[in-house]
């Protein structure tokens, strides 16, 4: 199997195209390692130029003016409510220790049935967006396939659609998110300055990451507690792989055995820069109980310091609790913290 491996980063790229015991395998190997892979797949789940569309959507509306793009700023009623539209340049801090990060930001979530209000240019691109949602939550679909066969969870308990059957958008709301991020030139000069998305984890199950080449500027925290950067390409390919990591959500889920990893995004200015990402969460009523895997069992308390800070960070005491939240009061706890939002 390929692997990435600039500076230490044994990030590996995994096909995804035809799932089989082996693939799901390599993926759970992953993530319960890095908390990182490279997905490729053959255009079949999304096509190249659909990303290439959706970057050039993205490039459109984020250069307008701030007067166009703040008639739906987030939180809004004209973006569609809480967690949709705009956010202006350092409107939020990922890592609530640093000043809010120097980038903007658009969020959409999956139409319900249908999208929530946009604005121009992403309006007349609807079903564009539509689509390319549908896809992002396809691949997402396979990956926790994937983990749910490599997990070995038994037919009776749900199989390997385990975790799938509880992402089924068909089946209610969720706190998935589907953002544009820009972050635009600047002077910076100085290494604090350079810190364009401040280091943090994801919040949901797994998120899918698109960058362009040329753009570089993610960085992985390694055990040592050192920066590492990841490509964007790492095997040259024609068309770059998605990178997909776990999120907070599904590390708590899994007892601590899939790992959430702290990442941030570091660029000295000079040239902007777009990534779109999809984060994709479970239904809102989703119970975070036990997994069936014996696998999960097995792995038993090794994650346990990994979930002591987790279960800190939400909010719910040491590890001793056992409050089994929702996927929704799991979200609503790691989004006061980031937007300060009160009660
Ligand atoms: O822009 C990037 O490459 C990463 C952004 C990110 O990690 C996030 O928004 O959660
Ligand atoms: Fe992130």
């Amino acid at each position: 199997m390929p692997h990435s491996e600039a500076n230490g980063t044994h990030i590996p790229i995994i096909d995804i195209s035809k799932p089989s015991p082996e693939v799901a395998q390599q993926v759970l190997d992953a993530a319960s390692t890095h908390g990182f892979l490279f997905v490729q797949q053959d255009d079949s789940l999304l096509p190249n130029e659909d990303v290439n569309n959706m970057f050039k959507l993205s490039s459109q509306f984020f250069h307008q003016t701030t007067t166009q793009k703040s008639t739906h700023a987030i939180h809004s009623e004209a973006a569609g409510g809480i967690n949709r539209g705009w956010v202006t340049m350092a409107g939020e801090a990922l890592d609530p220790s640093h000043p809010g990060d120097p980038k903007e930001a658009f969020n959409i979530s999956p139409p319900h049935p249908d999208l929530q209000p946009l604005p121009s240019p992403l309006s007349q691109s609807s079903s564009e967006i539509r689509k390319f949602l549908d896809s992002c939550h396809a691949i997402c679909t396979r990956i926790l396939t994937l983990l749910g066969t490599a997990l070995e969870i038994k037919e009776e308990e749900g199989g390997e659609k385990w975790f799938a059957a509880r992402h089924d958008e068909s089946q209610g709301p969720s706190g998935t998110i589907f953002r544009m991020l820009y972050y635009p030139k600047t002077k910076a000069a100085s290494a604090s300055e350079s810190i364009r998305a401040g280091a943090h984890s994801d919040y949901g199950s797994i998120t899918l990451l698109f960058r362009l080449p040329g753009q570089p500027g993610l960085e992985i925290l390694k055990p040592d507690q050192t920066w590492a950067p990841v490509p964007v390409n790492p095997a040259s390919a024609s068309n770059p792989p998605i990178l997909v990591n776990i999120g907070d959500l599904l590390s708590f889920w899994t007892n601590g055995m899939l790992k959430s990893t702290v990442h941030r995004v570091t660029f000295s200015g000079g040239e902007e820069r777009y990534s779109m990402a999809y984060f994709c969460h479970p239904l809102d009523g989703a119970r975070l109980e036990a997994v069936p895997s014996k696998i999960i069992e097995a792995f038993g308390s090794k994650g346990a310091e990994e979930l002591k800070s987790q279960r800190e960070r939400l909010g719910l005491g040491g590890s001793g609790g056992r409050e089994v939240l929702t996927a929704k009061e799991h979200l609503d706890r790691r989004l006061k913290v980031t937007y300060g939002l009160k009660d």
